[in-house]
């Protein structure tokens, strides 16, 4: 692991306010993030992706702090690209090259790693997940499950502190559901997941619900996922 690498930091949202095109989005917003896995849940515009994108400066605060394990993501999202890994819902948003090794060793290259040394990483990390034979294939001949592993691959060569997953699994069939499930399950990186498939984070450390900009539940899956679920059927029957 790199020395950078810590997965014991925390993310700590200290009164943040966020506004997007004028329209109030993050109100006053206290969190600290400790847990090594946690989920965050909502109604489709809560402000979940607006949340993760103030954690690698996608998105600027309007007012208030952001400390992400000791730094703080006002340094822009290149700076903290290093530090945090971010797996989007649609991995052809985020897959640039055409094979994986040239996708794979991109964000080692763009760090100053030699192609070598950079080829060599990519060999190491597919043989650990018995991928040896993807390095030459083409990425389009992948299927979204497959497309998914590369895109996590590609993070976990960065060897950040944070992995936020915005919907990873929303267009995967359940077996490579379970298979990601089970690979991110076992990283040492603190996880942030956005996900509207709750039994993906049923064996989280903690979910918090969002409800337009605020915290309206935090705490253990066995009490806030019920109560969502709950919610949302009574939504259902107005
Ligand atoms: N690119 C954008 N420009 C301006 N406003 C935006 C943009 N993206 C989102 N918003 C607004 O920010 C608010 C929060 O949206 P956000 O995408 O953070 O919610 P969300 O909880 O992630 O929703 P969903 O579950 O639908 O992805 C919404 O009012 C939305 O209209």
């Amino acid at each position: 692991m790199s020395s950078e690498f810590s997965a014991s930091g925390s993310i700590v949202f200290d009164q943040v306010s966020l506004s997007r095109n004028a329209h109030p989005v993050l109100h006053d917003l206290c969190l600290q993030l400790n847990e090594r896995r946690i989920g965050l849940i909502g109604h489709n515009g809560s402000g979940k992706s607006s949340l993760v994108r103030l954690i690698n400066g996608l998105l600027q605060p309007d007012s208030g702090n952001i400390d992400v394990h000791g730094r703080s993501p006002r340094s822009g999202p290149e700076k903290m690209s290093a530090h945090v890994g971010f797996i989007f819902q649609n991995p052809d948003h985020q897959i640039i090259f055409p094979t994986v090794e040239e996708e794979l060793s991109f964000g080692l290259m763009n760090q100053g790693v030699s192609k070598k040394e950079a080829r060599q990483q990519v060999a190491d990390i597919l043989a650990k997940h018995q991928r040896s034979d993807w390095a030459d294939k083409a990425v389009h001949s992948l299927s979204d499950g497959q497309k998914q592993l590369v895109c996590i691959l590609s993070v976990l060569l960065m060897q950040p502190g944070v992995m936020i997953l915005d919907e990873p699994f929303s267009a995967l069939d359940l077996p490579t559901r379970y298979q990601l499930m089970d690979l991110l399950s076992q990283l040492p990186q603190q996880l942030l997941m956005i996900s509207h498939e709750l039994d993906t984070l049923e064996t989280f450390e903690r979910i918090i619900w969002l409800e337009q900009g605020q915290v309206f539940q935090d705490g253990p899956p066995d009490q806030v996922l019920p109560a969502y679920q709950a919610a949302a059927r009574r939504l259902q029957t107005l």
